[in-house]
This record gives C-alpha cells, sequence and structure tokens, in this order.
C-alpha cells in the first residue's frame, strides 16, 4: 500500500533552533495516528510541514504522493486542518462561519448542515459562536476541517483544554470519521486519552522521534513494572525479601511484564478463596512518563 504521508530524514531548524531533528515516518490510509510530546517537541512543526506551510531544512516530505508545499488549490482541498487554536468571528453563527470556510475552499456550502450534525452541533447551527462552550467550538473546528471530504485530517491538539466528557465524545466522532476511511493526525499532550482512539502512536522529544508504535507496542518496548499485591487470610511465610508488607497489610511486589504469570502461579497455592489478589498495569500516565520524563503532562 503506497503511504499517505512520508517523512524522510526531515529537520526543521528556525535559525539555530532544531524544532525538528531528523523525523522519517510512512503512515498507511485510514489509520489514526497521534503525534505526543511536550510543550515545545516539534508536534505543530511536523504538521505544518505536512500541510506544506512550512518547508523542510532537510529531508523529503510526500503526502499524497506530492511535495506539499508546491501542492496547489486542488492538493489542499485534499485536507483538512483544524488549527491549535482555531478562531471564528464571535458574531457569526456555527452555519455561517462553515458557509465563509466552504467558499473559501471552493466546496458547496449544501453539505455543511450535515456536517454540523455529524459533529454534534445541528441544534447550535444558528447560535452566535460567542455563546459556543470551549468544545463546541472544538466541535465546529473539526466540521470546518471536514468541508469537502478531506482524505486526510490535521488535528492540532484537538482536546486541549477539553473537559473529560467532552474529550470523550469528541473521540467517538474521530472514531466515527475513521470508520469512514479518513486518515486522521492528530497531535496530544497526553498519552492517557489515546488508548482505543489512536492505531499508533509517535512520540516526540526536543523534535526528535522516540518511539513509534500502538500503544501495546509502547507498553512492552517500556517494559515498565508491574505491582501484584494480595492480602492473605494465611501469613504469607516463606516468600522472598522481593515481598514488601504494606501499611494496609497488603503484601506486595513489582515484576517484570514477562515475569508476571510465574509471580502470580508461585502464590496461587497460598490463596484462599477469601484473599484478595491486585495486578495493577503500569498507566499511560506512566508510560508517558517513562518516554518523556517526570514532568510529564497527563
Ligand atoms: N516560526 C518559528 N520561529 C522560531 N521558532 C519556532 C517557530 N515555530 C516553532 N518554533 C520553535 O520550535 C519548537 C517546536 O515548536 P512546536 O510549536 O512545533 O512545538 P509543539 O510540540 O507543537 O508545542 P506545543 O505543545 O506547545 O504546541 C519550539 O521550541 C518553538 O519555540
Amino acid at each position: 500500500m503506497t503511504p499517505v504521508v512520508e517523512l524522510a530524514g526531515v529537520t526543521k531548524r528556525y535559525g539555530a533552533h532544531v524544532a525538528v531533528h531528523d523525523v522519517s515516518y510512512k503512515l498507511d490510509a485510514g489509520k489514526t495516528v497521534a503525534l505526543v510530546g511536550h510543550n515545545g517537541a516539534g508536534k505543530s512543526t511536523l504538521i505544518r510541514l505536512m500541510l506544506g506551510v512550512t518547508r523542510p531544512s532537510t529531508g523529503t516530505i510526500r503526502v499524497l504522493g506530492l511535495d506539499p508545499s508546491s501542492g496547489g488549490a486542488a492538493f489542499r482541498n485534499r485536507l483538512g486542518f483544524l488549527p491549535e487554536n482555531a478562531m471564528f468571528h464571535p458574531a457569526s453563527t456555527g452555519r455561517e462561519a462553515l458557509d465563509f470556510f466552504a467558499k473559501l475552499k471552493g466546496a458547496a456550502t449544501s453539505r455543511n448542515m450535515a456536517l454540523l450534525e455529524q459533529v454534534g452541533l445541528a441544534a447550535a447551527a444558528d447560535r452566535r459562536i460567542d455563546a459556543y462552550s470551549k468544545g463546541m467550538r472544538q466541535r465546529l473546528g473539526l466540521a470546518q476541517a471536514l468541508i469537502g471530504t478531506p482524505e486526510i485530517l490535521f488535528l492540532d491538539e484537538p482536546t486541549t483544554g477539553l473537559d473529560p466528557g467532552f474529550r470523550r465524545s469528541f473521540y467517538e466522532i474521530l472514531g466515527r470519521l475513521r470508520q469512514s476511511g479518513v486518515t486522521v493526525l492528530l497531535s496530544s499532550h497526553a498519552l492517557g486519552e489515546l488508548q482505543g482512539a489512536a492505531d499508533r502512536v509517535l512520540v516526540l522529544n526536543s523534535g526528535a522521534l522516540i518511539a513509534d508504535g500502538s500503544v501495546a507496542a509502547l507498553r512492552a518496548l517500556a517494559r515498565l513494572p508491574i505491582k501484584i499485591s494480595f492480602r492473605a487470610a494465611r501469613e504469607g511465610q516463606g516468600l522472598g525479601p522481593e515481598w514488601q508488607r504494606q501499611g494496609d497489610g497488603k503484601l506486595t511486589r513489582f515484576c517484570e511484564p514477562n515475569e508476571k504469570i510465574a509471580v502470580i502461579k508461585a502464590i496461587a497455592p497460598r490463596l484462599e478463596a477469601k484473599d484478595d489478589l491486585e495486578i495493577e498495569e503500569p498507566s499511560l500516565d506512566d508510560l508517558y512518563a517513562h518516554f518523556l520524563g517526570p514532568e510529564a503532562e497527563s
């Protein structure tokens, strides 16, 4: 399958500052891919490079088989973009804003109501945008990005500032888009919200791509320890020193993911029906901190 996006050895410098350093990847059609990293990691710069708004200092970029910086209007209409801070005229209604953007894109305005419906804004179509919540404005931004039925959507931090309910419903809309075959590339600070929402995660640190894979593959790569705890009716004598008694009376130890079953088998003969066994997998926030450091935001 020909990749829809292909970067090879892409570096972007602003003066002496390297915003993106030697990044290469290929994206397949129909996948949802997340770019994850701290503030300043280079996520927006990569999106701008793929949109053709800025050119790489070195390396090559192909989007839908073309150099995005030399693509014309027909090429741009095959892409949708939701900027980090989508701006709309506050006095216009959602419907008027979409009409404006459709005209800019040379697209028919007749689909706009269907787009508003798709993002759950049909009932608010004729309300002024200054009365929209942040979550509603982000959905309007998504509807704007969907004008003209784009093949690839670039969404720059679409869920930043949204409360958990709005985040969830935003990802539900993205899930439906994924089923319709659109390729989605979104950036995010938070790995935690991407479980089940992204097929693949690209982790960026200081402009460099430091990890690339599904959430499950990143978990396997990180090999973060698993915590096993149990509270036994009988004393857990004879267990090794790796088992520590906690303040709540539970016995706890950490182990490598590939030791988990052996550890459970070793304690199984001591467990009775009324005993309590807990297996705690590392959280996605732990995984983010593993790749990007303890000051990780979630
Ligand atoms: N036009 C520019 N001129 C100079 N430096 C820039 C420019 N655009 C970005 N940078 C710098 O490049 C680095 C990467 O910025 P970028 O906006 O791509 O990061 P980001 O991962 O999107 O961050 P955030 O999560 O804060 O949006 C930053 O250090 C930023 O200051």
